[in-house]
């Protein structure tokens, strides 16, 4: 076992987080690990997102659940358990309860077993999960009921496990989780709200199989996330869903805005969603999977998803995801819901409130959108953000809205701040005291809105588990992109909204789901068709009704493709880190060691393309010097390094934070924003995450270097929130010299002839750069005014404001542009009265680009929108462009790609698109 243990937490510390546990599969960018080679880079280079803890099938084995007697958890044949450890049993410290869908135990598994299983459970080293053979529904007294347990691991372990596991080949051996198909599932019972229930698909249904093949490879770009949202709800007609009979609107004197068709279709189908109702006979659809059966003595509900048969009635999730595309009118369509339900009951102690919770940047878009719909008087509303947070819940109750942000849900949230996703033990050991409950979580919500709701797609984050911890009646989750990376960001999702239990359980979506899809499990398949159609409305710009007509008009949208070339100079400066990168990277293939960071050498490439100025001398110091060895021995203080080191750590931290980076230990971005920190060895957190890990281990999580608190160093207060030309002190931007930039000078070049009258958006992921245009701009004496991540609400507001007043020959000091920060300001914004929108720099993800030219082509727009994609010839950017084209093409064709490309992982197939753009073969 020992043996095992110490594998286990090297290679073994992926599936824990934490100071000495951070799972590989989730990395950030920079790091630097004395590990196999390749595996150095692949991490280095995944995506940031979280991506499913990807175990594999190890063995099954049949055993037994004993003491039966004991418990009252009913179980029918076929039906999944969950096998979950039981240290405090006083009996056996080792006890591994066996626990029904709706959470009442049945049993133990045999001693003799969990004493071989329950050290590999408590490290996490093994997942197991049980599927009945024997039942229990018949009223007899069961002492044992039959059982066949399947063992999971990590692909890495599985070696190691062969020795440690070796006696499961004594037991009575199963096969594989059986294919779902041959599963006793009524076919019936998978049904969403336009399923036809068909008869289940195999294999080799094409639909399906393009659905299949689709869920493997998502994540790679925002059209295969489409397709295959395309696929899970294909055979739903959303054009003939009924509308409200009612609406509020106009006539109602309610709202100051009439619902379009299709939103009083979603108000219609929200309200049902509120109001569930269970089967009444066996004759009705099932409802969230459960179908009323008739029993020997009396009917029974029976879960078809998980075959869990129980008398009492099951309780229903009430609620849903608004899945409709961009610029369809999701906030209209939540407004018109709390409106129309103004006069509801609701059971319990819950109030009349509804909470709304989004991202800081879209705070002022729900305050605009109740001012410009709702009619005076009707709504009452409350802004918990900032300075307005000092009210009490009692305060809070007496609103019909209040909307938040994540950061005030997450801050507030009673979590044990020290469960980082550690064992129970290591989590006793960190001896940090449980956060107490703010307003927030005081409140009994009538119903709680995530909007644009994907960024709840991590179950570990701090703003996930507090979604997901507030009391309310009814939840929603607003969101035009459901599954980014993967279905398990659906599974997340459903734990926030508790809805459709058990699969709103993560070890329940895993077992039903994530590990039957990952094997192309048709059943799974139609499963997760049949819970999308459950749970979601989706409509998309192209959409029709039930007439054939678009959803909206919008005016026509042109793509221009500008060619810039780069300056000598500059042109000398990016061949140089280019050939430096290379050297890096190759260096890195060889050996394993090293700093080879190649995302940020590939960003200081793409800062190279917008301008000179932005990357610093540092950087090629850096880049000449040889690879430094990873330092042993005591810690190293900050206040031991020259001044120049220091400076370089600065710089290097502000990079982070303005690549909006996330932070190392909770992977949260929003949270390292607040408090970045950098350690001596270069790596990023927030400071109360590393602050916490160094009570418990005195080491870098990234590089297991010794650090303690004097080897980090944070970021100067001004330079966190302050740091940008503030549009308001033009004399600011007038006293800096305009910089050397080809792309400005194009920019400069179009503005100057547009048509007075027209507005322009120009996005880039970097603010320095966005600095250096608005000197520009003043300079040529064009009114601009600006949007990023870091500006408070309320500075947010009036600039979104200031924008979207109309030109005027009178007014010239209404700005024509407006300079926005593609990552933090994309999102959720209406800027209509823009017509042309720049993309200065391009990159991977072209979802985030489409969110950007949303902002503009959206209901309202009056004019023809033309969007110009400035590329630097001859770099980085036109390979990316390449490497998007090709991806593009796959993607058209339904996901056929070569055995190849299928067969590679996405971190491998990432890996390989880093090798072309630096042109190493
Ligand atoms: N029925 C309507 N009549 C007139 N304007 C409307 C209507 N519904 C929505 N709008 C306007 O259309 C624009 C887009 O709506 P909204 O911002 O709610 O879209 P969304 O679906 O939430 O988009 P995103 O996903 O980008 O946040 C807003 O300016 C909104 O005021």
């Amino acid at each position: 076992m020992e043996n095992l243990m110490t594998q286990g937490s090297s290679s073994g510390r992926s599936s824990q987080a934490g100071p000495s546990s951070r799972p590989m599969n989730v990395t950030p960018t920079r790091t630097k690990r004395p590990r196999e080679m390749s595996t150095v880079i692949k991490d280095e280079v995944d995506d940031r997102s979280p991506s499913p803890e990807l175990d594999e099938h190890f063995v099954t084995f049949r055993t037994d659940v004993v003491g039966v007697q004991y418990y009252r958890g009913l179980v029918g044949r076929g039906e999944y358990v969950m096998l979950r450890r039981e240290p405090g049993n006083q009996y056996d410290p080792n006890a591994v309860q066996v626990i029904n869908a709706s959470g009442t135990q049945v049993g133990h598994i045999p001693r003799a077993v969990a004493g071989r299983l329950a050290e590999l459970m408590d490290h996490s080293l093994i997942s197991v999960e049980g599927r009945m053979i024997g039942q229990n529904l018949d009223g007899a007294k069961h002492y044992k009921l039959g059982m066949d347990l399947s063992i999971y691991a990590r692909p890495s372990l599985k070696e190691v496990l062969q020795t440690e596991l070796s006696w499961t080949k004594t037991e009575t051996q199963v096969q594989k989780p059986p294919p779902s198909a041959s599963q006793p599932v009524s076919a019936s019972g998978f049904r969403g709200h336009g399923n036809s229930g068909t008869a289940l698909p195999g294999a080799d249904d094409p639909t399906m199989k393009k659905l299949l093949e689709g869920l493997k490879q998502i994540g790679e770009d925002q059209r295969s996330a489409d397709n295959v949202m395309d696929s899970l709800t294909g055979d739903i007609d959303v054009s003939k869903l009924p509308l409200h009979p009612n609406p509020p609107g106009v006539a109602s004197g309610q709202l100051n805005t009439d619902l379009l068709p299709h939103q009083s279709q979603a108000l219609k189908w929200m309200i049902e969603r509120e109001n569930p109702k269970l089967p009444s006979s066996p004759k009705d659809k099932p409802v969230q999977f459960w179908v009323k059966q008739k029993g020997d003595h009396k009917d029974y509900f029976l879960n078809v998803a998980t075959k869990t048969p129980q008398y009492d009635e099951p309780v229903l999730g009430r609620g849903g995801i608004i899945a409709d595309g961009m610029g369809l009118g999701k906030t209209l369509s939540i407004l018109s819901l709390i409106m129309a339900t103004k006069k509801d009951k609701v059971d319990g102690n819950f109030g009349k409130t509804t909470l709304i919770v989004c991202p800081l940047s879209v705070l002022s878009n729900w305050e605009k959108q109740i001012g410009d719909h709702v009619t005076h008087n009707q709504m009452t509303f409350y802004t918990y953000h900032g300075s307005s947070k000092g009210v009490t819940a009692k305060t809070l109750e007496q609103y019909d809205v209040i909307i938040t942000t994540y950061n005030a849900v997450a801050a507030e949230a009673p979590l044990d701040p020290s469960n980082n996703g550690r064992s129970p033990q290591k989590v006793k050991k960190a001896k940090v005291a449980p956060t107490t409950a703010g307003p927030l979580f005081k409140v009994k919500w009538k119903r709680v809105v995530a909007d644009e709701g994907h960024v709840l797609r991590n179950p570990k984050a701090k703003m996930t588990q507090g979604f997901a911890a507030l009391q309310a009646n009814r939840r929603w989750v607003c969101t035009g992109t459901p599954i980014v990376n993967s279905p398990s960001d659906l599974g997340s999702l459903l734990t926030c909204l508790q809805i459709c239990k058990p699969l709103d359980k993560s070890e329940y979506f895993k077992t039903l789901l994530l590990r039957p899809l990952r094997r192309g499990d048709p059943t799974a398949g139609k499963l997760l068709q049949a819970l999308v159609g459950e749970v979601l409305l989706r409509r998309t710009k192209d959409s029709k009704d039930s007439k054939g007509r678009k959803l909206i008009e919008l005016p026509k949208i042109e793509y221009f493709r500008v060619g810039v070339k780069l300056d000598e100079e500059t042109r000398k400066g990016y061949d140089e880190i280019l050939e430096g990168s290379r050297q890096r990277f190759r260096e890195a293939l060889e050996t394993g060691q090293g700093t080879a960071n190649v995302l940020s050498m590939l960003t200081r490439m793409r800062q190279l393309c917008l301008s000179s100025q932005l990357v610093p001398q540092s950087f090629l110091d850096d880049l000449r010097r040889p690879i430094p060895k990873i330092p042993t021995g005591p810690a190293i203080s900050i206040s031991s390094l020259t001044a120049g080191k220091r400076e370089e750590l600065i710089a290097k931290l502000r990079t982070y934070v303005e690549e909006d980076t996330e932070c190392g230990v909770c992977y949260d971005e929003a949270e390292f924003a607040k408090r970045p920190c950098i350690t001596d060895c270069g790596h990023a957190f927030c400071y109360p995450c590393i602050e916490r890990i160094l009570l418990t281990a005195p080491l870098c999580p990234m590089d297991r270097h010794p650090i303690g608190l004097p080897s980090i160093l944070e970021l100067p207060p001004d330079q966190i929130v302050d740091d940008y030309v503030d549009p308001s002190d033009s004399s600011q931007a007038k006293s800096l010299l305009p910089v050397k930039s080809a792309k400005i000078d194009e920019l400069v070049k179009y503005l100057k002839v547009f048509p007075s009258d027209e507005k322009t958006l120009v996005f880039s992921q970097f603010t320095s750069f966005l600095d250096q245009v608005a000197i520009s701009l003043t300079g040529e004496g064009i009114a601009w005014t600006r949007f990023d991540g870091r500006m408070n609400a309320a500075k947010r507001q009036q600039v979104i404001s200031e924008f979207q007043r109309p030109l005027t020959e009178k007014n010239s000091k209404v700005p024509r542009v407006m300079l926005i920060s593609l990552k933090s300001g994309a999102v959720g914004l209406n800027l209509t009265a823009a017509s042309n929108v720049f993309l200065c720099d391009p990159w991977w993800q072209s979802a985030i680009e489409a969110q950007a030219i949303d902002r503009v082509h959206r209901m309202g727009q009056r004019k023809e929108v033309r969007v110009f994609q400035l590329i630097a010839e001859d770099t980085v950017e036109s390979a990316v462009l390449d490497i998007q084209k090709r991806k593009d093409a796959l993607v058209a064709k339904a996901f056929e790609k070569s055995s190849k490309e299928s067969k590679m992982t996405k971190k491998e197939a990432r890996f390989e698109e880093m090798k072309e753009l630096l042109g190493v073969k």
